[in-house]
């Protein structure tokens, strides 16, 4: 009897468990599908294809030596590769003998690793109906509140603007806002003096103030030149000085040439302001200062430039010729900066201008070192200045090196690079400087900056006595 009811206790024993066990795994199935149809919401749905599209063509190799685009020329159903300079073939695997190091370009592709492994966050969908308008809903703004904000901390955390109480102006690319600036300050007198303004700027400069300004002339202003010839008793109506500081092609810091008066005002063109570029010894606090996403990011291509200004006539006759020029500025465009710039932002902006600044320290320390070697050419001087972003002393980092041929018999200093050491690079009178200066890029790709440097090795220690010699460490790297 009592084995019975033994055998009876187990059986229930068993039963109880078995049902636990089946409401155990009745419920995890429930939970599983309840996750599943979580996941089925959350799947992408329009943009999904754009997605998969991007990161398809994305992940085309060409070997390393190029790009294919979204855009690139599609050959049986896929894109076609683009080969960076000196590399050809359908996947830029073939090397161009006797190619010449590219040192003239102007873009500045050495940031593109940067954006590479910040895919993630610097990726953009732009919706088939996103911001279709000419305008935003209050049409007086020419950019979103959220790109002026981030404009503004993107000031703050570089440490090299002052942006409170001033206006913020938008134009493709900083090349339109300096014609936009001319226009505006040539006009606030236009009415009461019979002369046009004029416009200087201290050689060597960048081409554009000049071949701009002329080309676009009106009869409200022109260009005049080089500031230092002149004494400011002698012109009559207002003048206007573009300082360009850090200078392009040199990449000091600079101060105007003209002295200050009722009628003298500068344009600071700051668009190498920033911590990889230059110290920062102090936030610029100048009437009006010009950047540009080219040279702060890279994307030169996007064309967003943007004016930080402090008097709001001369802004608001800006934003009217930006209006009747452009009809306002790609939404697209805008969209694009607003997700860069987000990224330059995060951790304060120290990620991404340490990462540059890196770059282009060890590359100016590179170059710097193979011309102290030589007789015959010479570059710029750079001091080591104090810089509040990195709150330290800090080494040279220029874009470019501005390069002197020094012997009498070198006076087109590009042909002596271009036929003695196969470097392609930008001549002097480029800059409104005579041809015994060239200027040699430092911003861009590695291969490129790599090929400069080895070419570069090569001709300084064959040249005269200058007791340099290829140092295998510099050079393997
Ligand atoms: C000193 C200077 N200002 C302005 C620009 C133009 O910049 P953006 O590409 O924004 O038109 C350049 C471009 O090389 C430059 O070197």
């Amino acid at each position: 009897m009592a084995k019975i009811q033994r055998c009876n206790y187990v059986m229930y024993l068993l039963v109880l468990i078995l049902l636990i066990m089946n409401i155990f795994f009745f419920m995890k199935e429930l939970e599983s599908k309840s996750k599943c149809r979580e996941q089925e919401k959350k799947k992408l749905s329009w943009s999904q294809r754009a997605a998969e599209e991007a990161e398809a063509v994305a992940s085309i190799s060409c070997s390393g030596h190029g790009k294919a685009y979204l855009d690139s020329l599609v050959v049986d159903g896929i894109p076609t590769c683009e080969c960076y300079t000196c590399y050809t073939g359908p996947d830029c695997s073939l090397l161009i003998p006797n190619c010449s190091a590219n040192a003239f370009g102007w873009d500045p592709l050495f940031y593109e690793p940067f954006w590479m492994e910040n895919a993630e966050s610097s990726a953009v969908v732009i919706a088939g109906w996103h911001r279709m308008a000419y305008s935003f809903p209050d049409p007086t703004s020419h950019l979103s509140q959220e790109l002026e904000k981030t404009i503004r901390k993107l000031h703050s955390n570089a440490k090299n603007a002052i942006t409170d109480g001033r206006y913020i102006a938008i134009g493709v690319g900083a090349s339109r806002l300096l014609n936009a600036v001319v226009h505006s300050l040539s006009m606030e007198n236009y009415s009461s003096s019979p002369y046009p303004a004029k416009f200087f700027a201290k050689p060597p400069h960048y081409p554009f103030y000049k071949l701009q300004t002329d080309y676009l002339q009106t009869r409200h202003y022109e260009f005049i030149g080089d500031p230092s010839l002149l004494n400011n008793s002698d012109i009559g109506g207002d003048v206007f000085e573009f300082v360009t500081s850090p200078s392009n092609p040199e990449g000091n810091l600079e101060g105007p040439v003209l002295k200050g008066g009722p009628n003298v005002k500068y344009i600071f063109d700051r668009v190498y302001y920033w911590p990889q570029f230059t110290a920062i010894p102090a936030p610029a606090d100048d009437d009006l200062m010009i950047f540009s996403l080219s040279k702060l990011t890279g994307h030169a291509g996007t064309r967003l430039g943007w004016a930080v200004v402090k008097d709001v006539n001369v802004y608001n006759r800006m934003k009217e010729y930006i209006h009747q020029a452009d009809m306002e500025i790609s939404k697209d465009t805008l969209l694009r900066a607003l997700t860069i710039l987000r990224v330059v932002n995060e951790g304060d902006g120290k990620k991404f201008f340490n990462f540059a600044h890196e770059i282009l320290r060890d590359r100016w320390e590179k170059i710097s070192h193979i011309f102290s070697f030589s007789k015959r050419f010479s570059i710029q001087h750079i001091p080591t200045q104090y810089c509040t972003f990195l709150d330290r002393a800090r080494e040279p980092s220029p874009a470019f090196a501005w390069v002197k041929c020094k012997r009498e018999e070198d006076k087109n200093c590009t042909h002596v690079f271009f036929e003695e050491a196969k470097i392609r690079g930008h001549p002097g009178s480029g800059f409104f400087a005579d041809n015994t200066y060239v200027r040699l890029g430092l911003v861009t790709r590695q291969h490129d900056f790599d090929m400069l440097i080895s070419r570069l090795e090569q001709f300084i220690s064959q040249d005269d006595d200058n007791g340099y010699c290829i140092s295998p460490s510099i050079n393997n790297q």
